[in-house]
């Protein structure tokens, strides 16, 4: 198994303890004055993995858009790591999965192409990538099981495998705190295992990982907490809860990992991830 270095701090914390990786107080998202989150507020503690969970159109997408400042907040204020997001500037701490893989269009990137951009926001103008660099790429393309698929075109991958060039994306510029947004949907049973044994060891190594999921599914025992948004509003806040409701029901059109039940306890890895917060 390669190893997977985060900007992670790897032995404890200062005795005041580090503030939260994200703080969220009382916040509300208006589309078109159409309110979709209101008077939310949560901690991510630095080294938890959290899932934000809920049905369709709760706002789990919108949550973790507003904690990256990428829809603006009507009420309410977000920090990173201890900053309002306005003055935060440590952007190079911050990895942010999309939900599908949207640039590139009809360009024929290459996959190693579209996880050295992770490293773009940190590296000067026309200055080439320091042996460093080029070695964290490979350990991100290792970590998702794609270091043999470096030089194909990201549009010869399957979705599930797409989806592990976003992450490897966001490995490369070794950042402390992750946003990844459905991570499992539609990913078939190999990428759910890289993502998930990628999950696990970025939270041994003490990263934050917040996680926008349909529903927990072979991630649960990863995820220490479990924030469950209904009609933009918190209505639970711990333990992850058993999957069960609007996911149990007939033409429910989410692709889940569990929908593949002879792959889903393969995809539990097998080392642990100690709970936090
Ligand atoms: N850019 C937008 N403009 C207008 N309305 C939006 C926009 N993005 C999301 N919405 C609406 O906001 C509500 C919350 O959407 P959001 O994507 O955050 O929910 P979600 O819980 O992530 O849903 P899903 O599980 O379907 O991805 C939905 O009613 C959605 O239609």
């Amino acid at each position: 198994m390669s190893t997977l270095t985060t900007g992670a701090p790897a032995h404890g914390r200062a005795s005041d303890g580090p503030a939260p990786a994200v703080r969220v107080v009382d916040a509300a998202v208006a589309y078109d004055r159409a309110t979709v989150l209101d008077g939310v507020s949560l901690e991510v503690p630095a080294g938890q993995t959290l899932a934000i969970l809920g049905p369709n159109g709760s706002g789990k997408s919108t949550l973790m858009r507003a904690m990256l400042g990428l829809v603006p907040l009507s009420a309410g204020r977000v920090e990173l790591h201890g900053a309002p997001l306005r003055g935060f500037r440590d952007w190079g701490r911050i990895g942010y999965v999309p939900q599908r893989l949207s640039a590139g269009g009809g360009v024929p990137a290459t996959v190693r192409e579209v996880v050295t951009s992770g490293q773009v926001a940190r590296r000067r103008r026309l200055h080439r990538a320091t042996p460093d660099e080029r070695a964290a790429v490979d350990e991100a393309l290792e970590a998702v099981d794609l270091a043999d698929r470096a030089r194909d075109s990201v549009h010869e991958l399957s979705g599930g495998q797409q989806q592990r060039v976003l992450i490897a994306r966001a490995l490369a510029a070794r950042p402390d705190t992750f946003f990844m947004d459905e991570p499992m949907a539609g990913v078939d049973a190999a990428s759910q295992r890289a993502l998930a044994r990628t999950v696990t060891r970025l939270g041994a190594q003490g990263a934050t990982v917040v996680l926008v999921l349909h529903e927990p599914g072979p991630l649960e025992p990863l995820i220490g907490r479990s924030v469950v948004l209904s009609g933009g509003h918190v209505a639970h806040d711990g333990a992850p809860p058993r999957p069960e409701g609007e996911c149990a029901r007939p033409g429910h059109d989410h692709v889940h990992p569990h929908a593949d039940p002879e792959h889903a306890s393969a995809a539990l890895p097998d080392i642990g991830v100690p709970r936090r917060g």
